[in-house]
């Protein structure tokens, strides 16, 4: 062990970590810089950590695994009242954080410090209040959007129903305008259109966006968003009309509070449905106001782009755990008479975790882009434009489908290099994987998202035919139909472009199959099912491409100013991930490529070399995410590396150790040991 100074503390090292820093040859600061996307950026960052960490208040006094449901989710409902207090009084305030919104990814990160699972305001701060801004015209923005940010109200988003998730036409819960009272009257008509899963809607919300069918004039209008009060304000108790209530324990998200909510010819105002998009006339006409059908869809849009720098931060934590804990690790004796070797020096080993660090910078800088993407077409939305938003709806679709998949993917591999220990709660892994596992999940299931690319790409391909332009991001399509296979070129620009010859490749393939059925008789929509298997294989590469794309570009333009060794550094990961995917996809590659048997042996070999190059950085990779203790929450994955230390202290909180006998020994045990049960 060795004595360091941090943060003004005196804190021991473990001493394999203490070399592991040693030997970074890189300027650490500068690539957290990088990521956190300027160094303004970590300034602030670390103030607010600092101000909202320091304090010791996001930790909890007995550790959140002992106690029942009842109590987790009571004292999730107390700091989540201290978190946001902070946030909104202590933070919002102060100057120079101005700029900051209210979804800032830094008040995200801070939150994991107070909550192991969720808050059950996460679908206040990350869906209610987004719809109120998305969904409202301006006078009603004007009354909801300050109550909500005030937490005068707290609210969710509840669409899906037991009966119904991905198919939102298909919702059974009616909203009837009638005219007489000028009221919506909101009823459950079936089992099936009871709502079922919303965040923070069992115990925490009294408000909440609720999506029905809408009827006017005996006329269904289709899906619409209503804001519909469901308790009430003084005393919470559900209002009369409404049945709600805790969905019971989940694999994750269990201090999440997801609800379920049954109408009862609930009436609520007519100015309460949302209406920037469409509007219900006191009379009961029906305008549509909207150029784009689909822009009632916005929350979904902005929560899939949100969800790709969450997986960015998720994986982060996994694979700083994952890393230090490899370099405090010893294990096995490869060569006689050596001492055991830490197990980050293993090849194996670094296989699993690189590729980890790099997918967490992939994310990241893709993550960044697509929400400049995502912000430009809602300025164009904004002037009437609504041509961009398709290819925005692809691309975050399958961004949010792929990130989703990759990240849970890596963490659990993460876990699986912590061998036993990353099994234990307190590592903090098994937490991370639940929350990240649902993720692929909710907010649009895997495959429903990756057909709704595939749906985009299909199109653009009959726009490529006829020799039409099509935007950036499909843009090498127009080389599908050179005819020559280009000679195999192992560069990161070329391997780039033969991944984007793979992704048209297989859209090409889905455009023969589909075409084919038709031509057997059938109608498009069944060669169109015939075909779906192959639909998200293609759609899956078109969205890999993309990632490889804009991180290798992302790289370059980022580290255009770096020092040479951070330059090289990030270059270096880049590769790794480019090569690492080329020996994942090397039937792909031979597909639709000209690569050889020959370039895939080169290619290991490049791979492993690059692994063997980046191990002295590895820990100073990983201290780059500069993710604070308190936020990582793992025994595993502290700065400071003391692992078997913080296992046992934490194994010494288990309440079985606080008497030396249970009284289950003499209760049931004995007698049957006894044989006297
Ligand atoms: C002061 C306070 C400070 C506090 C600080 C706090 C800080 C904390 C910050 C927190 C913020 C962080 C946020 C990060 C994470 C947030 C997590 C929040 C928790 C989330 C929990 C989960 C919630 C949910 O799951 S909500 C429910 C989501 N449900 C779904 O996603 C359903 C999926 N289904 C669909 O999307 C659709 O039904 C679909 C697309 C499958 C089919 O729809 P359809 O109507 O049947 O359409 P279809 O006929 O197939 O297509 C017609 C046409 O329309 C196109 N289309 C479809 N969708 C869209 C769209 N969205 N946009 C544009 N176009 C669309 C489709 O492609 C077709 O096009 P064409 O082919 O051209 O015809
Ligand atoms: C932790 C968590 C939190 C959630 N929070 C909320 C919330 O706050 N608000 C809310 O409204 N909802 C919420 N949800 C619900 C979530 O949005 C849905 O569960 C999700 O959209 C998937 O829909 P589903 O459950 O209907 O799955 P299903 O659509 O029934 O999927 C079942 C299977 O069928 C497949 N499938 C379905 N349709 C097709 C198709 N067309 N083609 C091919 N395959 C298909 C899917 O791929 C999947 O494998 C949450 C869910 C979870 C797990």
């Amino acid at each position: 062990m060795k004595i360091k100074m941090l943060a003004g503390k005196t804190i021991e090292i473990n001493v394999d970590l203490v070399k592991e820093r040693a030997k970074c040859n890189f300027n650490i600061r500068e690539v957290t810089h990088i990521l956190d996307g300027g160094e303004k950026n970590t300034i602030q960052r670390k103030k607010i950590e600092d101000i909202s960490l320091n304090d010791g208040q996001s930790r909890d006094v007995i550790p959140e695994e002992y106690l029942s449901p009842k109590e987790r989710y009571e004292n999730a409902v107390k700091k989540s009242c201290i978190y946001a207090r902070i946030i909104k009084t202590e933070l919002m305030n102060m100057t120079g954080l101005e700029t900051l919104g209210f979804n800032s990814p830094v008040f995200r990160r801070i939150a994991d410090a107070y909550f192991k699972e969720v808050t059950p305001l996460l679908a206040h701060f990350g869906m209610f209040v987004p719809t109120i801004m998305g969904q409202c015209t301006p006078e009603q923005l004007a009354h909801w959007l300050p109550r909500a940010l005030n937490f005068e109200i707290v609210g969710t988003y509840v669409q899906t129903e037991l009966g119904h998730g991905t198919f939102i036409r298909g919702l059974e819960t009616t909203a009837t305008y009638d005219p007489q009272t000028e009221e919506f009257v909101l009823h459950s008509p079936t089992l099936s259109s009871y709502k079922w899963w919303a965040g923070g809607l069992g115990k925490t919300v009294n408000y909440c966006v609720v999506v029905a069918q809408l009827y006017t004039k005996g006329v269904c209008h289709g899906v619409h968003t209503f804001i519909v009060q469901i308790r009430d304000e003084e005393t919470h108790m559900p209002l009369p009309g409404i049945r709600v209530g805790d969905i019971g324990p989940k694999m994750g998200y269990n201090t999440g509070d997801n609800g379920f909510l049954v109408f009862n010819h609930h009436r609520i105002p007519r100015e309460n449905m949302m209406m920037k998009n469409a509007q219900v006339l006191k009379d009961g006409t029906y305008v549509k106001v909207a150029r784009h059908e689909k822009l009632t869809y916005g929350t979904m849009v902005y929560v899939r782009v949100m969800l790709v720098n969450e997986m960015a931060f998720n994986l982060a934590k996994a694979v700083t755990i994952a890393v230090r804990y490899s370099a405090v690790r010893r294990q096995s004796q490869p060569k006689p008479n050596q001492p055991e070797p830490q197990v980050l020096d293993y090849l194996t080993q670094q296989h699993k975790l690189f590729i980890c660090i790099a997918t967490a910078h992939a994310l990241q800088f893709t993550s960044d882009w697509l929400y400049k993407t995502f912000t430009s077409v809602l300025a164009d939305i904004r002037d009437d434009k609504i041509d961009t938003l398709p290819e925005l709806h692809a691309l975050s679709s399958c961004l949010k489908a792929i990130c989703t998949s990759d990240c849970a993917a890596f963490i659990e591999i993460c876990r699986f290099a912590c061998g036993g220990h990353g099994y234990m709660a307190s590592s903090n892994l098994s937490m991370i994987y639940s929350y990240v596992s649902a993720t692929r999940t909710y907010e649009g299931d895997y495959t429903v998202l990756l057909l709704q690319t595939a749906r985009f790409l299909v199109k653009a391909w009959e726009q490529v035919e006829k020799r039409r332009p099509v935007t950036s991001t499909i843009s090498y399509l127009s080389h599908a139909f050179d005819k020559l296979k280009k000679p195999w070129d192992g560069s990161n620009e070329g391997i780039i472009r033969a991944f984007q010859r793979v992704a048209a490749g297989k859209i090409s393939a889905c455009i023969n199959c589909i075409r084919y059925h038709q031509k057997s008789g059938k109608d498009f929509e069944d060669a169109w099912q015939l075909t779906t298997i192959q639909l998200v294989a293609a759609a899956e590469a078109h969205c890999r491409a993309v990632i490889y794309d804009t991180y290798y570009n992302e790289t370059i333009r980022l580290t255009a100013s770096s020092s040479p060794n951070v330059k090289s550094v990030m270059e270096q990961l880049c590769t790794l991930y480019l090569l690492y995917w080329s020996l994942e996809r090397t039937g792909d590659l031979l597909r639709f490529t000209s690569l050889s048997e020959k370039d895939i042996f080169d290619l290991q070999q490049r791979y492993e070399k690059m692994l063997a190059v980046i191990r002295p950085n590895a820990v100073g990779l990983v201290d780059a995410f500069d993710i604070r203790d308190e936020i990582l929450n793992s025994t595993l994955g502290a700065y400071d590396g003391r692992v078997y230390e913080r296992l046992m202290e934490e194994a010494l909180k288990s309440p079985l150790n606080a008497e030396p006998v249970n009284s289950s020994f003499h209760k049931h045990l004995k007698p049957f040991m006894q044989g006297k049960l």
